[in-house]
């Protein structure tokens, strides 16, 4: 055993999963944001398979996997430390976080993970399925969304665990809303960056949503 065996840094691991339906500019600044301030060795982009709270009451369908994964990878091409992973695209059912952080756990032991997500979800987190294992499990890093400042909810007090604040301004950019600007025909490149328009008018993408 070498004698820094016990200094070894542990290795920094973001996890950033969403449905990225599509994948605009705020996701990027968030991730950029975490990366930097987390000092992460690797940030993880996790495109949901089954986003269950936005498809299950609802009904919405989802653009299929291939779409929204290769509208991350033109976002994030040139990043260095940002990667796809496509785990919740290849595992059936329900995309719970849990299972990914569990499989991530098991596959590089010792890692430090982080959790990145925005205050809409901080806020929900307790309705995530195994939502006290996950933040035994995780270290939480939260962003402001616009009109929501960063804040532990309610449900969480008296539950401790780890969070950090991002630092990122808040942007008020959302899929949602980019969905809802194809339909009405304007120019979204502000919203999502030329690769992901470009994506998005070749695969006529958004142009007939009719719920965002
Ligand atoms: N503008 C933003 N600022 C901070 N966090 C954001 C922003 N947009 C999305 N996020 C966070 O990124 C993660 C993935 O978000 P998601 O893919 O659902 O995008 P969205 O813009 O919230 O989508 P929708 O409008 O369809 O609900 C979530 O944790 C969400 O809170
Ligand atoms: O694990 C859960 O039960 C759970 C419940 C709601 C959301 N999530 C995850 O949170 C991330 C952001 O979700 P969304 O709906 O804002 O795209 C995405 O990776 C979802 O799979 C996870």
């Amino acid at each position: 055993m070498g004698l820094d065996s016990g200094l070894a840094r542990r290795p920094r691991v973001g996890l950033f999963g969403g449905s990225f339906d599509p994948v605009h500019l705020a996701h990027l600044a968030l991730a950029r944001s975490a990366f930097a301030e987390l000092d992460l060795d690797e940030l993880r982009w996790q495109p949901a398979g089954q986003p269950w709270q936005k498809t299950g009451q609802t009904g919405r369908v989802m653009t299929e996997g291939r779409h929204r994964a290769a509208m991350i990878e033109l976002l994030i091409a040139g990043e260095s430390g940002f990667v796809l992973d496509d785990i919740e695209l290849r595992r059936p059912g329900a995309s719970y976080t849990i299972d990914t952080v569990r499989a991530v756990a098991a596959a590089a032991p010792g890692a430090q993970l982080f959790l990145v997500i925005g205050q809409d979800q901080y806020a929900r987190l307790n309705t995530w399925n195994c939502w006290q294992e996950l933040l035994r499990s995780v270290t939480l890093a939260v962003a402001a969304r616009a009109g929501e400042a960063v804040s532990a909810p309610a449900a969480l007090q008296g539950f401790e665990h780890d969070m950090v604040r991002l630092q990122m301004p808040a942007m008020n950019i959302s899929s949602s809303g980019v969905r809802a600007s194809v339909s009405r025909g304007e120019n979204i490149r502000p919203l999502v960056g030329d690769a992901v328009a470009e994506y998005i008018a070749l695969h006529r993408l958004y142009e007939t949503t009719h719920e965002y």
